[in-house]
């Protein structure tokens, strides 16, 4: 079994290191420019268009969560990649305890206030505040798939009125499920905290707009872990200045990196990180695909395969 792989910035030896251990009798070998010998799996992220045209593969592997971009370079290039060939991404693979810890660290951040107290201390003030309490602190997750799950299930312990939203119902225990558009507008009333991850689709573009925001409970905040291209940003920096939103943090950006004058960067109640929300961990995700071709091979079931239809 021959399997291509190319990343264009991560450590590429190791990665061939540890797929050729876990996968012994497979020829693993980083794809260079002009390299059309023959393939079966393709493992990718931002791939040139001529290293996937005209093959003859049995799986591609996207090697991330979002395929939003081998989706959109699919679209300009339709000839890149057959309709007949299934496309995979990751699932999970580490990436869900990685949200985990940044949701739930936020949500304590602003439910304890520290925002306050950290605005206070710049002007050298003692001033106890007083408490949030948990029932005025529903939290809502846009995206309730493999990552949206496991910060719900992280956060149901710490006792917040915990809310999801997604295409079709969820039975997550201790969150209340919403699907579709039409119970969008219910979801959103009394949400105090919104946490977006929602995959980036055409429906899902620029969901995260002055409508939706205006929906929210007063003093809300923001945690965008998904996309840039969800949120609106002036309608964000505008719910900002009329006091609907509190605070945001965000770890990804309509423009990445992020331009200087961008007035995010300087907006004293929004928090940021530069998408690195939740990254690959190549231990597991070189063990998920490892797994998932031997399944294919043995012509099994698997999970995790892209509905390009969809968009997710
Ligand atoms: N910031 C970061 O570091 C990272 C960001 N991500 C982002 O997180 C996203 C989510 O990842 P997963 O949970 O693995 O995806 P997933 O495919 O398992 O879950 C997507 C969820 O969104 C819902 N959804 C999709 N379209 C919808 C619509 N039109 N209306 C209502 N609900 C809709 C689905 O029903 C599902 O619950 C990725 O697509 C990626 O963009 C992923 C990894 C790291
Ligand atoms: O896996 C993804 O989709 C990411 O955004 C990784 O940072």
């Amino acid at each position: 079994m021959d399997i291509i792989f190319y990343h264009p910035t991560f450590d590429n030896a190791y990665w061939i290191k540890t797929l050729s251990a876990a996968l012994p009798g497979a020829r693993v070998r980083e794809w260079k420019r002009g390299d059309n010998e023959p393939a079966d799996y393709a493992l990718v992220w931002h791939p040139p268009v001529e290293m996937l045209q005209g093959r003859t593969l049995k799986a591609v592997f996207a090697l991330g969560a979002g395929v939003d971009s081998i989706l959109s370079k699919l679209k300009a290039h339709p000839e890149m990649l057959a309709e007949s060939i299934p496309l995979f991404r990751l699932e999970d693979t580490g990436m869900g305890q990685q949200m985990q810890e940044y949701a739930v660290s936020q949500v304590l951040h602003w439910f304890r206030r520290f925002d306050d107290y950290q605005a206070l201390k710049q002007q050298a003030r003692w001033e106890p505040l007083a408490d949030y309490q948990r029932e005025d602190f529903t939290i809502g997750i846009l995206g309730a798939g493999v990552l949206g799950a496991k910060v719900a299930e992280a956060l149901a312990p710490w006792g917040f009125p915990l809310r999801c939203w997604s295409r079709t119902r969820k039975d997550y225990p201790g969150v209340t499920s919403f699907a579709g558009m039409e119970e969008l507008p219910q979801f959103l009333q009394g949400t105090r905290v919104l946490i977006n991850l929602l995959p980036n689709t055409a429906e899902t573009v620029g969901i995260i707009n002055s409508g939706l925001l205006n929906q929210l409970a007063d003093h809300s905040y923001l945690m965008n872990l998904a996309r840039g291209v969800h949120v609106i940003e002036a309608d964000l920096l505008a719910a900002l200045e009329r006091g609907k939103l509190k605070g945001a943090m965000l770890d990804v950006y309509s423009k990445e990196p992020l331009p200087a004058e961008n007035p995010l960067w300087a907006h004293p109640r929004v928090a940021m990180t530069p998408h690195v929300a939740a990254v690959t961990r190549p231990a597991e995700a070189v063990a998920y695909i490892a797994r998932t071709i031997t399944h294919l091979e043995k012509g099994e079931p698997v999970t995790g395969q892209v509905d390009r239809q969809r968009g997710y």
